[in-house]
């Protein structure tokens, strides 16, 4: 899996500006864009029948090329369009095709299918005939292909301001776009592919790539490859299933803090009765703490909130996760400490950051500015965002992982990997890949204790 940038819309028409600008042709960009999803179209159809929906501006203009490409390769190609072309590159794509042009409404469905109706300029939603007749054809043909994006997702957010039809491919142009990352519209194909036309994008957004990760040295020992606390709380089972994490994430040395000898669980975990929050205090003064997570099964009674004010005045790296989220939104304790990982789902985020504009890219960005914390804004599409601007978004993740338990192996994932790797969006990023990593590995119907015993195997694929 490759880290590749993702763009806005308006941060796409900058690489093509500069790419423009550096002397390649508009109208060359959009043979390379046509010539790409030809290819690709090529390779996995041969000569299956296909129709090309053919929208008014460039993403149009793109599908004209494909037309006339796969014609080239004895394709049998029929083009159905909306309108006119209102862009100079899609006019001349048009007629470099010079083929028949059909409406929309009259086009009968093809085996392949290939939507060129609106990419990154869409403005809003498709008429509802347009919308209508887009799924039908989608639904008839075996084989379908959304060119840089499905006509009617909102490029930037992943909104969908029509209908979508489930398309097979997703072929993105140049880099990806939020909408290929960001739930719904990610949801609406089952393929991306990122094809590249020599335009050159940075961006300070990427797609989550598989770590690399170091195996222990040869002089390392238990303190030395990090010991984490966990502050566990009035339901311990969270608390164990956060240290069990913690524990299989490559760190030295995982304690729990709170009551004992309730649960079983590892007897690696050292359990140290902690229930107070004086107790706490001294618990977490110990120097060789490399990192400590607390908010797992924490409780959010006056007691929780003194132990939680004793781990946010420890100054060691913190991972927040559940309980301590909800007490922190509630201002009932202090601040959040600096190069602190925050693990928030979305009721959590709202309420410790409000309704921030944007998409949850920008509002995980801005969150983490704002609390100079690494944010991980878990769900279907988890985005990671660090104080400097620096963004991850996790594609592909298990839907079984929506069941109880799941978040708490994250927040002790995430600690393990923080006490290992000292860099909180690095350890953030780690966390999220293996936690993804061990549910694909857990396959199906699986519970949160079920992906602990997948993370040896998972941090093993990545040494
Ligand atoms: N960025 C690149 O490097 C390249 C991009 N290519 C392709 O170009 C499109 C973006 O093209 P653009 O002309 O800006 O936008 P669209 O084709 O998506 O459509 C704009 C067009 O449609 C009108 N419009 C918008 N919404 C609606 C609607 N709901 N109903 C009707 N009409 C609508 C709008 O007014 C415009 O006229 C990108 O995605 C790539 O596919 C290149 O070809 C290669 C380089
Ligand atoms: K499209």
């Amino acid at each position: 899996m490759s880290d590749l940038p993702i763009l806005t819309a308006a941060q796409m028409r900058e690489a093509e500006q500069a790419a423009i600008a550096s002397g390649i042709a508009e109208y060359e960009l959009m043979e390379r864009a046509g010539a790409a999803v030809a290819e690709i179209i090529w390779r996995a159809g041969g000569r299956r029948d296909l129709l090309l929906l053919c929208g008014p501006g460039n993403n149009g203009g793109d599908g004209y090329v494909v037309a006339r490409l796969l014609r080239a390769r004895r394709v049998p190609v029929r083009v159905a369009a909306l309108g006119e072309s209102r862009t100079e590159s899609a006019r001349r794509a048009r007629s470099s095709w010079g083929g028949p042009v059909e409406t929309l409404e009259d086009a009968a469905p093809a085996t392949q299918i290939v939507d060129a109706l609106f990419g990154t300029g869409l403005s809003r939603g498709l008429d509802s005939a347009v919308a209508d007749r887009l799924r039908c054809l989608t639904e008839q043909a075996a084989f379908s292909y959304a060119v840089d994006l499905p006509s009617s997702v909102e490029t930037d957010s992943g909104a969908l301001l029509s209908a979508v039809p489930q398309f097979g491919v997703c072929i993105a142009l140049g880099a990806l776009k939020p909408a290929h990352v960001l739930h719904p519209a990610a949801g609406s194909f089952k393929r991306l592919i990122c094809a590249d036309i020599g335009v050159a994008a940075s961006a300070q957004a990427h797609r989550l790539a598989a770590p690399h990760l170091e195996a222990p040295r040869g002089a390392d020992h238990k303190y030395s490859r990090g010991l984490v606390a966990v502050v566990g709380g009035s339901m311990a089972g969270a608390g164990l299933l956060a240290a069990e994490a913690a524990a299989r994430s490559g760190a030295g040395m995982v304690r729990l803090l709170g009551a004992v000898g309730e649960l079983s669980g590892s007897d690696a975990i050292v359990r140290v009765k902690a229930l107070q929050a004086d107790c706490v205090e001294a618990e977490l003064s110990d120097e060789r703490l490399a990192t400590v997570l607390a908010g797992p099964g924490l409780g959010r009674d006056q007691n929780a909130v003194g132990r939680l004010s004793a781990v946010l005045r420890c100054g060691r790296p913190l991972v927040l996760d559940a309980d301590a989220l909800t007490l922190l939104g509630k201002g009932e304790v202090g601040d959040i400490p600096p190069s602190s990982i925050l693990t928030p789902h979305e009721g959590e985020f709202v309420r410790l950051f409000g309704d921030l504009p944007g998409s949850k890219i920008d509002r995980t960005r801005e969150a983490a500015r704002r609390s100079a914390a690494v944010v991980v804004l878990k769900g279907s599409d988890t985005v990671i965002g660090a104080p400097d601007g620096r963004v991850t978004v996790a594609t592909g993740a298990s839907p079984w992982l929506s069941t109880a338990g799941t978040g708490d192996v994250l927040a002790g994932l995430a600690a393990g990997r923080l006490a290992v790797v000292a860099d909180p969006f690095r350890a953030a990023c780690e966390a999220v890949w293996l936690h993804g990593e061990a549910a694909r590995r857990a396959r199906a119907a699986f519970v949160a204790d079920d992906l602990i015993a997948q993370l040896p195997a998972a941090i093993a694929s990545r040494l």
